[in-house]
């Protein structure tokens, strides 16, 4: 009679090497995916190595080494060979072996597990592997005979739903007492070729749950998961029999909704899909964390599923799909930090350091040691870090500009209580990293705009050198000229961003020294243009309550005036005064004159002419 080997007793057979193998893809750059060509965020360095520009501070970036790295112009048949080949063996010994797409959305998971009929990716070739590796078997002896079955299942909204039968309904996932995960009333079909195979595959697959997102025209809405099964049965007695399983999952991207733009179904689908994502890390974070402690893999279905695949006998690769793009920068980051986590589960801890990234924006150092805090370390530390380690420039990664540093103090601060708080905490955290993201774009665009101000500015105070000599006391003078002397640090664009309104201008009392009369640099730049060195001085012949007065009208007009009493203000047209109204709604009011310049079209410039034709006309000049 067949003899079952339980799958714990055939591991205990052999040296269990159970550790996860973390391979990361990184999928070409796409132009369509990076509106505002910022280029890429993430590169190679290596067949195990990568880096990623430092949030914390766009000068530097993070490293991260893995089991296997596949950059952009690795083929499907490279990943495979390197990542996947060498775990199959395994299934013909009565073990598990498991691989799995993990990734955002749109980053290529199931271009990797599935591809194309023309790049046909890990699914197509592993099946056929596992026909190779039991032909071979059998020719090489006949004490064995092999037979192989599929079942292939999806997970949606927490439904385990059979593609291999129509009108499937929740099927229940049990275990047995050998702790082998087990689904009742799932089909298990025979598969006597690779053609065989194709044959159920194809269509099932068509059955798959995806729907367009605002990133991705095909987006897999489940988590798919083909089950090879390889039984091996003695042909003489004492007819023992082992089962190897192989499972090939294509996981459902993590998703950002503020990205995806899911709403209704969507929305919940995602709900689902990044819940049971959640709860995988939460596994991986406790395989991690070791010591016999519970790992919850009970908390989704995915996990349930994976129980078998993931810590216990079986072989597993994890294979993190990532995009280059900036605008995947936290997915990818996340992404990182997720698989680094599943390789500690064998305590072999990811290398992680800093390095500078070469091609540094003159005058972003300056700042961004001043504002991001980052890594706290002094620069040359990092320098000599940098030698040490040896690294080659990168030309290819664009430091982007930091964000303000409140901005950075709160994502710092998140990240660190992230590390430590409990699951619902971490989901909140993870809505106020969003938003944070949100804010640093913004931040970003403005920042873009106030550099090119900051630029002409140093343009118009060379050229005015002469004037500050001669018109302005010492004090105004100094001030003036210090600045471009930090030209490496610019005129640092949020510093710029942070100078109010100005306070006074004054119906020139000749008493008045100029130099109380503190004026930004923006302005002066702005009132050049304008029309020359009059109207560079237009505000300081006005009396300051006059002006302050004729300011709060403004900006009252611009908080609570119909369309008409907008389009009275000069320089604002039909369209502009709709805009306005229109960020009112969004945003409420205007705390300051300075807020009219996020809306599209309001360049510093026309800031500039709209508050003193306003002015003017208020005051009837
Ligand atoms: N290595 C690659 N080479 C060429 N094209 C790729 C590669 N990886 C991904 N792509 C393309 O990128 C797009 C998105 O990939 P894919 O659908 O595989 O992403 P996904 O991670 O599975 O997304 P989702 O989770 O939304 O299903 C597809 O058009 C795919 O063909």
């Amino acid at each position: 009679m067949a003899q079952r080997v339980a799958l714990s007793e055939a591991a205990a057979g052999s040296k269990r090497t159970s550790r996860v193998r973390v391979a990361v893809r990184l999928r070409p750059y796409m132009d369509k995916q990076d509106e505002k060509g910022e280029g890429p965020c993430v590169r190679g360095l290596g067949p195990q190595n990568l880096e990623i520009i430092n949030w914390r501070n766009a000068t530097e970036t993070l490293h991260y080494q893995f089991d296997a790295f596949h950059g952009e112009q690795t083929s499907q048949q490279e990943v495979f060979v390197s990542s996947v080949k060498p775990i199959l063996p395994h299934i013909l010994n009565g073990q598990n072996a498991s691989v799995f797409a993990y990734g955002p959305t749109g980053a290529g998971k199931t271009h990797t597990m599935l591809g194309s009929q023309e790049q046909p990716g890990i699914i197509p070739r592993a099946v056929k592997e596992v026909f190779n590796l039991v032909a071979a078997q059998e020719e090489e002896q006949d004490s064995w005979q092999y037979s192989v079955g599929m079942s292939y299942l999806e997970i949606y909204n927490e439904k385990v739903l059979d593609l291999l039968s129509s009108g499937s309904q929740d099927l229940p996932i049990r275990e047995d007492k050998d702790r082998n995960i087990l689904i009742p009333g799932l089909t298990d079909t025979p598969l006597s070729s690779f053609s065989d195979f194709d044959r159920h595959f194809i269509p099932a697959s068509l059955k798959r749950t995806t729907a367009s997102t605002k990133l991705n025209q095909r987006s897999s809405r489940s988590h798919a998961v083909l089950l090879v099964k390889v039984l091996k049965s003695q042909r003489r007695p004492p007819h023992r029999q082992q089962t190897g399983k192989l499972y090939l999952v294509d996981l459902a991207g993590s998703e950002d909704n503020r990205r995806t733009g899911n709403q209704g179904i969507r929305l919940k689908e995602s709900g689902a899909i990044n819940l049971s994502l959640f709860t995988l890390s939460k596994v991986v974070d406790a395989l991690n964390a070791g010591a016999g402690g519970r790992v919850p893999y009970r908390d989704s279905k995915l996990t349930r599923l994976l129980q078998d695949s993931l810590g216990g006998s079986a072989h597993s690769v994890m294979i993190t799909n990532i995009a280059p793009e900036y605008s995947y920068y936290f997915d990818t980051f996340t992404a990182l930090n997720f698989a680094a986590k599943s390789k500690q589960i064998v305590n072999r801890p990811f290398v992680r350091e800093t390095v500078l990234a070469p091609a540094i924006v003159p005058g972003k150092r300056g700042r961004d040691e001043q504002e991001a805090g980052g890594s706290g370390e002094p620069q040359t530390k990092r320098c000599k870090e940098k030698k040490k380690a040896g690294q080659p420039a990168s030309p290819s990664i664009q430091p982007h500009s930091s964000p303000d540093s409140s901005v950075l103090e709160r994502l710092l601060a998140l990240e660190k209580m992230m590390m430590g708080s409990p699951e619902k905490e971490r989901l909140n955290l993870l809505k106020t990293v969003a938003q944070s993201r949100k804010e640093i774009q913004m931040l970003k665009e403005k920042q873009k705009e106030l550099e090119n101000n900051a630029s002409m500015f140093k343009k118009t105070e060379v050229s005015e050198k002469g004037l500050f000599k001669t018109d302005l006391p010492p004090l105004h003078r100094k001030q003036s000229t210090a600045k471009p002397r930090r030209q490496q640090a610019v005129v640092t664009p949020l510093q710029v961003s942070q100078v109010q309104p100005l306070p006074c201008a004054v119906l020139c009392k000749s008493s008045q020294p100029l130099e109380k009369k503190k004026r930004p640099p923006a302005e002066i730049c702005e009132g050049k243009e304008n029309g020359g060195q009059d109207d560079v001085n237009w505000e300081m012949r006005l009396d300051s309550e006059l002006l302050e007065r004729s300011r709060k009208k403004i900006l009252q007009t611009l908080n609570s005036g119909s369309l008409k009493e907008l389009k009275s203000l000069q320089l604002i047209g039909d369209k502009k005064a709709k805009l306005i109204m229109g960020w009112r709604e969004i945003n409420g009011v205007f705390t300051q004159m300075d807020d009219l310049r996020k809306i599209e079209g309001i360049t510093a410039k026309r800031f500039s002419s709209f508050i003193k034709a306003n002015i003017l006309s208020s005051l009837g000049k």
